[in-house]
């Protein structure tokens, strides 16, 4: 596999200068969510939590705790390709991570992260700050496996 330089990402998805990172592209903070119920993942599928918004005007306190926070940047990844998800490292250096999972060749979308707040004093976060990075690597070649599942195009409002 191959990791995408900045140029080369943005010569293959368009994206604007702003949004390239030295090996990626930067995801930036759009909304948080609170889970408030139960989720249940089955063999034959799933029911997500039901979620609260916080508001952040323009800063948000988060206590130590789970969060799901949404990015602004609408990414798609070519059929061919992968990405994987990495925190920044200032938010690792406040006690807090984003944990993410694969992102498959064919997904578009505004995706997600779950960012687990370890600090027990807890952090504060600006709306639109980067909180990750996105790196794309390239596959052996394309794949009949290209992603068509239930997350395919989300956006939000
Ligand atoms: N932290 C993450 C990880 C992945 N994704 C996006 C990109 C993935 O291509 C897509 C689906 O991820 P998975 O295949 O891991 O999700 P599921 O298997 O749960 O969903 P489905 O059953 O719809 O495939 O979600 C995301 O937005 N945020």
């Amino acid at each position: 596999m191959v990791v995408l330089r900045p140029e080369d990402i943005k010569s293959l998805i368009g994206l604007s200068d702003e949004s390239l990172d030295c090996s990626g592209i930067k995801l930036t903070l759009k909304t948080i969510y609170v889970p408030e119920t139960v989720g249940e993942l089955r063999v034959d599928g799933r029911v997500l939590p039901e979620y609260e918004e916080l508001r952040c005007d323009p800063m948000c306190r988060l206590s130590s705790g789970a969060y799901i926070v949404r990015y602004n940047e609408y990414v798609k990844i070519p059929n061919g390709y992968m990405g994987l998800v990495f925190p920044r490292s200032s938010l690792l250096r406040m006690g807090a991570t984003i944990y993410t999972a694969v992102w498959d060749p064919g997904y578009e979308g505004q995706g997600i992260g779950l960012l687990a707040v370890f600090n027990k004093q807890g952090i504060v976060l600006e709306k639109n700050v980067q909180l990750a990075q996105l790196v794309l690597f390239k596959m052996s070649g394309e794949t009949m496996f290209s992603y068509k599942g239930t997350y395919l195009g989300e956006k939000e409002a």
